[in-house]
This record gives C-alpha cells, sequence and structure tokens, in this order.
C-alpha cells in the first residue's frame, strides 16, 4: 500500500512545496487594501506580462475570478452571458453570475471537445427587443474541465474573439487551467488568449500554489475588477503571502506541466488494458483522464469507496464515469499503484468480497459532476 495516499482527485489537491513555504514566510507584505502589498504587486506585474494583457489582480479563488469578470462586463441590469451549458461558471459555481450579479445566462450546448458551435454562438446572440436581456458576454472555458480536460484552440478562440469584437461584446476565457491548454498546444499563452479580453487564471491548480487565481484584462478592465473584488470580501491585507507562494509555483511547476499530460496519457493507457473499464487514450490531451465502469452493478461511488481502501483518492464524474485528475505531486509509480489497485478493486468489487449491499446504493454520491 502506497505510504501516503495517491490523490487523484483533482489538480486542486496539492501541498505547497518547501520552496513555497519557504518564500511565504519570508515575503514582504503590506496592507493591499490601504495601499499596495509590494509582492503582489510585483506578482501581478509577472502574471499581466505572462499573458499579455496590460494588468493582473490576483483574487482568491477562481470561482470569484470568474465572477468579477463577468460582473465587470455586464455591469448593466438586464445583460446576458453566453456561455456553455457544462461550463464551470454555469455548473459549479453556484449561479453565482445570477444570483449575486444579476446576470442572465444564455447557454449553449458545449461540444465534446470543450467547444460551443460558432453559429449557435450567433444564433444566440440577442437582436435588440423590448422583451430580451442585452447580450453583452462571451465566456469560453480552456481547457475544459467537464470535456476531459480538452483544449481550445487559438484559431478557435480567435473565431469567437471575431464574433465577439463584431457584435459590440466581450470575450472572457475561463482560464482555470491555461497553463496545460498551452503547454498541450504547444501555444504561447499570451497568444493563446490574445483575442481575450479578460481571462481567470487559477494559481492553485496544475500550478500547485495553495490558494488562489489571477484575473488580467485592460488597465480599465481591472481598476473595475479591483473594486467588485472589495464588494465580494476578497480585498485581503498581507496577500504577499499567498503571492509569493504563486510565484513559486509559476516559476518552479509551469515547466512540470507537459509531464503531468505524459503520465495522464500513460494512467488511460494502463486503464485500457483493464477489461471493466472503457476509456480512450487517445482522447487525453491534457492533465485529466475520465474512463466508464462496464458493469452496472458497480457504481463509480462503490469504485472509489474500495480504491479509498487501497488509499487512491478519487471521484465519480457522472453516474457511470469516474475522473483521475494528474498533477505534478502523482509520481510514475502512483500511476502504477494507481492502476494495480483499480484491477484490485474489481477484483474485490466482483468476487464479492465487498459486499455491494453494504455501500452505498450505487447511487453516485461524492461526484463533482451533475
Ligand atoms: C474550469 C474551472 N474553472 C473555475 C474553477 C474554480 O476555481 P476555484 O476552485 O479556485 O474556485 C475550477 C475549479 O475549481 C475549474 O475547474
Ligand atoms: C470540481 C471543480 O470545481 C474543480 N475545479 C475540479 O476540477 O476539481
Amino acid at each position: 500500500m502506497a505510504s501516503k495516499a495517491v490523490d487523484l482527485r483533482s489538480d486542486t489537491v496539492t501541498k505547497p512545496s518547501e520552496a513555497m513555504r519557504a518564500a511565504m514566510a519570508a515575503a514582504d507584505v503590506d496592507d493591499d487594501v490601504v495601499g499596495v502589498d509590494p509582492t503582489a504587486h510585483r506578482f501581478q506585474s509577472e502574471m499581466a506580462a505572462l499573458m499579455g494583457k496590460e494588468v493582473a489582480l490576483f483574487v482568491p479563488s477562481g470561482t470569484m475570478g470568474n465572477l468579477i469578470s463577468v460582473l465587470v462586463h455586464c455591469d448593466v441590469r438586464g445583460s446576458e452571458a453566453i456561455l456553455g451549458d457544462n461550463s464551470h461558471i454555469h455548473v459549479y459555481e453556484n449561479g453565482g453570475i445570477s444570483t449575486i450579479g444579476g446576470v442572465h445566462p444564455k447557454t449553449v450546448p458545449n461540444n465534446p471537445d470543450g467547444t460551443m458551435d460558432v453559429d449557435r454562438i450567433v444564433a444566440a446572440i440577442r437582436h435588440p427587443d423590448l422583451h430580451y436581456p442585452t447580450t453583452r458576454l462571451i465566456c469560453l472555458e480552456n481547457t475544459h474541465g467537464n470535456c476531459g480536460g480538452k483544449c481550445l484552440s487559438v484559431e478557435y478562440i480567435d473565431k469567437v474573439g471575431e464574433i465577439a469584437k463584431a457584435h459590440g461584446l466581450k470575450l472572457h476565457i475561463d482560464g482555470a487551467r491555461i497553463f496545460n491548454a498551452s503547454v498541450a498546444l504547444g501555444v504561447p499563452v499570451d497568444r493563446l488568449v490574445k483575442a481575450a479580453d479578460s481571462v481567470s487564471v487559477c494559481l492553485s491548480k496544475g500550478l500547485g500554489a495553495p490558494v488562489g487565481s489571477v484575473i488580467v484584462g485592460s488597465k480599465d478592465f481591472i481598476d473595475k475588477a479591483r473594486i467588485l473584488r472589495k464588494t465580494l470580501g476578497g480585498g485581503m491585507r498581507q496577500v504577499g503571502v499567498l503571492c509569493a507562494a504563486a510565484h513559486v509555483a509559476v516559476r518552479d511547476t509551469l515547466g512540470k506541466l507537459a509531464d503531468d499530460h505524459r503520465k495522464a496519457k500513460a494512467l488511460a493507457e494502463g486503464l485500457k488494458k483493464i477489461k471493466h473499464i472503457t476509456v480512450d487514450p487517445a482522447s487525453v490531451e491534457t492533465n485529466m483522464v475520465f474512463f466508464d465502469i462496464i458493469d452496472p452493478r458497480i457504481s463509480p461511488d462503490n469504485l472509489c469507496q474500495v480504491l479509498e481502501q487501497h488509499n487512491v483518492l478519487a471521484m465519480p464524474a457522472s453516474s457511470t464515469s469516474i475522473r483521475f485528475v494528474i498533477h505534478y505531486q502523482i509520481s510514475d509509480s502512483d500511476v502504477q499503484y494507481a492502476l494495480t489497485c483499480v484491477e484490485k478493486a474489481f477484483e474485490e468489487l466482483l468476487k464479492g468480497g465487498i459486499n455491494l449491499d453494504q455501500m452505498t446504493n450505487g447511487a453516485t454520491k461524492s461526484s463533482y459532476g451533475h
């Protein structure tokens, strides 16, 4: 059994490295609400340059980064945002753009590759009419978390950007894993997001920072975002402690993302050899692997429970599938250990070693999915 848990639940589970902890302890800080925390200032400047945007703003979470971005773009009552029906903003952020911002969501079906058909985006744009909300924003997600961690191409993003500009709309990218997309596509991140008016970038996912995201955009956008961050309670005092860790994360972990993708591909190839599973290794583009359980008697929750007994942590993604997410604290031997445990778990479940009746009734209990 692995001494420590092999945690494949998400790339949000990493623990700060010793270098991050040292940087946090040594950070030069000040009150970032009263003035500007020097470490936050340096880090925000670094991120704006990296992303090719005028200004960056550190925020406590990706959810707040998306919320602030949507609310800045949709600052007039009756605004509507076009977004994917399977997008994180629409599915996993408590409907915040509506409940807090009064923004009306106009969903367009996400394709399996994370895109929305451009003709359906255009069709979703409202023409002026007394009855209709007013379209002000288009939101994309890259990589797409619910679509297997798929990458949106720079050509697609540029095309959607042209549509937004032609219709007087803004374009926001939920770039929680934009660096995974940049690395997988071989496109510099500033080029990948060039067409976007704003991007929310998670530092606390594959990059491994303990906390936080940054939003990037024009100075005017970030000036408004800074006010909204305060309104939402996101104004932080000596935030340089967190920015110091995030700086180390960008410095030390960005270069490891390609290895995460390699391990994810290896994991998928290994899962394909297990007869109780269907998985398509060719569909793995970044750090996520989704696989389906063939035997209807075994729910994803059943399997996750038995895997946990072997110290492998995972989350159901639907009533039939499980998601494994690779991050830089998962080693090649952890991948092999997880594969061994998946095989053992099926053996135990199918030999009746684990009475299915004693477990959940097969309902997916811990799925983060829908
Ligand atoms: C695609 C995507 N966007 C946004 C978020 C929100 O980030 P946070 O968990 O920091 O709020 C997540 C995950 O958490 C995500 O997977
Ligand atoms: C579930 C979602 O909020 C989280 N970002 C994850 O992918 O694990």
